[in-house]
């Protein structure tokens, strides 16, 4: 659900017409709703209401300074899996006594930083890092509090590259290491064991493998109590997924409903992690037509958004909706491949798909607030377009499109003679 809708054939984010932003900040430009943001997030707020909780927004789904500003005042916590998303949350006032630092690679000054600012809890993903993180943390003089992030085995059945707790992944400590784990992790000075941590892929849109995955990760920190090891929260992660087409993935509620029971008779408190199930369906890619060209039994539109601000399509032959920004009633709608200007065959936004488009029509490339601005890149000499969100009846730029000059800030020429 969104608030994304068609008025008089001019499709509108809440009550303000794409065309008026395009208008106005030029495209290609990402367009975010904030009552989906809020929406979304109470959607896992009080579907966990009752249990002792926090849902800690994964920032790298969107870390637009405006949306972790909304959610921050909602009372979020926020998942970061770097320095620079931990300065995103500060700068954007966020809490840093709810923030839970995730990441395979922390590096020493990444855990000085979240140590100073008072993290909530860092999500240990192997035995050096432990170590590094108790040196650093003596080095300061505080503990910092910890949990192991467990690899449950569980398969997500989604895309191969966001997949994320099988046994050959990269992430996470095998479950049956991390007993052993923990007990070396209680006789550190630096380490204060709170919790236990699991976060199986993303895109899931069945309930069976986060219940698979939570059951044995209750499992352990059961079996983890009662050694006296003291695990008070269990972090379930992320991974909700979103209906791009016409996948149904469960809603909060259930996945919630399911946990509580799941859960009955213990006092552990639960953290999840949802990214894309927040901001994926707050947001549409808006672009405009630059050329209809007709090339080997193909209609091609060719767009001003790219691979660059959405690589998605590229990347895991992902499908966004696309839609025209004013229905033109009278025109055909025909087989069309949505490409950008990028000079890659792979830069595609959408292949075979219906539309009545001409040369200067603004499309929306739909469900793009999570994964698009935050994966944009340079490629091709393309600064990073505008981001705009609409509150209530107005639009706010919160972020400028990139000006050229930035696409070589800190670059220099040899010296010359
Ligand atoms: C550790 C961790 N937490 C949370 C997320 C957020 O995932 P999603 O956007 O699928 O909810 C991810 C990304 O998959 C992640 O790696
Ligand atoms: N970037 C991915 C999700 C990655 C999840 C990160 N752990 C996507 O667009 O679907």
């Amino acid at each position: 659900m969104d608030h994304f809708h068609y008025r008089d054939g001019r499709l509108h984010a809440e009550d303000v017409p794409l065309e008026a932003i395009a208008e106005a900040c030029g495209t290609p430009c990402f367009v975010y709703a904030r009552a989906t943001l809020e929406r979304h997030y109470r959607a896992f707020d009080e579907a966990l209401a009752g249990l002792d909780h926090l849902v800690c927004y994964a920032v790298k789904a969107n870390g637009n300074l405006a949306v972790l500003d909304v959610l921050a005042r909602l009372g979020a916590g926020f998942d970061i899996v770097s320095g620079g998303e931990l300065a995103r949350v500060l700068a954007a006032r966020g809490d840093p006594a709810r923030v839970v630092f995730s990441g395979v690679g922390k590096g020493e000054a990444e855990m000085r930083r979240a140590l100073e600012a008072g993290i909530r809890c860092f999500n240990v993903e192997s035995a050096a890092e432990l170590e590094r993180l108790d040196r650093v943390a003596r080095a300061l003089g505080v503990r910092a509090p910890v949990s192991l992030r467990v690899n449950p085995d569980v398969d997500p059945r989604t895309h191969p590259y966001i997949a994320t707790g099988l046994r050959e992944s990269k992430f996470g400590i095998p479950a049956a290491e991390a007993p052993a784990l923990y007990r070396r992790a209680m006789d550190m000075a630096g380490i204060e064991v709170t919790g236990i941590d699991c976060h199986i892929g993303s895109q899931l849109t069945t309930l069976a493998p986060f219940l698979e995955a939570a059951e044995r990760v209750l499992a352990l920190a059961d079996a983890l109590r009662a050694e006296g090891i003291p695990i008070r929260h269990l972090d379930l992660g992320g991974g909700l997924g979103i209906p791009y087409r016409d996948e149904r993935p469960p809603e909060p509620a259930q996945y919630a409903s399911a946990l509580r029971q799941l859960l009955a008779g213990r006092d552990y408190a639960v953290i999840l992690e949802p990214g894309r199930a927040i901001a994926g369906n707050a947001g549409v890619l808006l672009t405009r037509v630059e050329y209809v060209k007709e090339q080997g039994g193909r209609r091609y539109l060719i767009v001003d958004a790219a691979m660059t601000e959405l690589i998605r399509p590229a990347l895991y032959d992902a499908w966004h909706e696309i839609v025209p920004v004013r229905l033109r009633p009278d025109a055909e709608p025909v087989l069309c491949d949505v490409a950008g200007p990028v000079c890659e065959s792979g830069d595609f936004l959408g292949r075979g798909r219906r539309l009545a488009a001409a040369e200067g029509d603004l499309l929306a490339v739909r469900s793009a607030g999570a994964y698009g601005f935050v994966m944009a890149s340079n490629y091709n000499g393309r600064p990073r377009p505008a981001e705009v969100m609409v509150d209530g009846g107005r639009f706010h730029v919160v972020r400028e499109r990139e000006p050229v000059e930035a696409l070589w800030a800190g670059e220099r020429t040899l010296p010359r003679g």
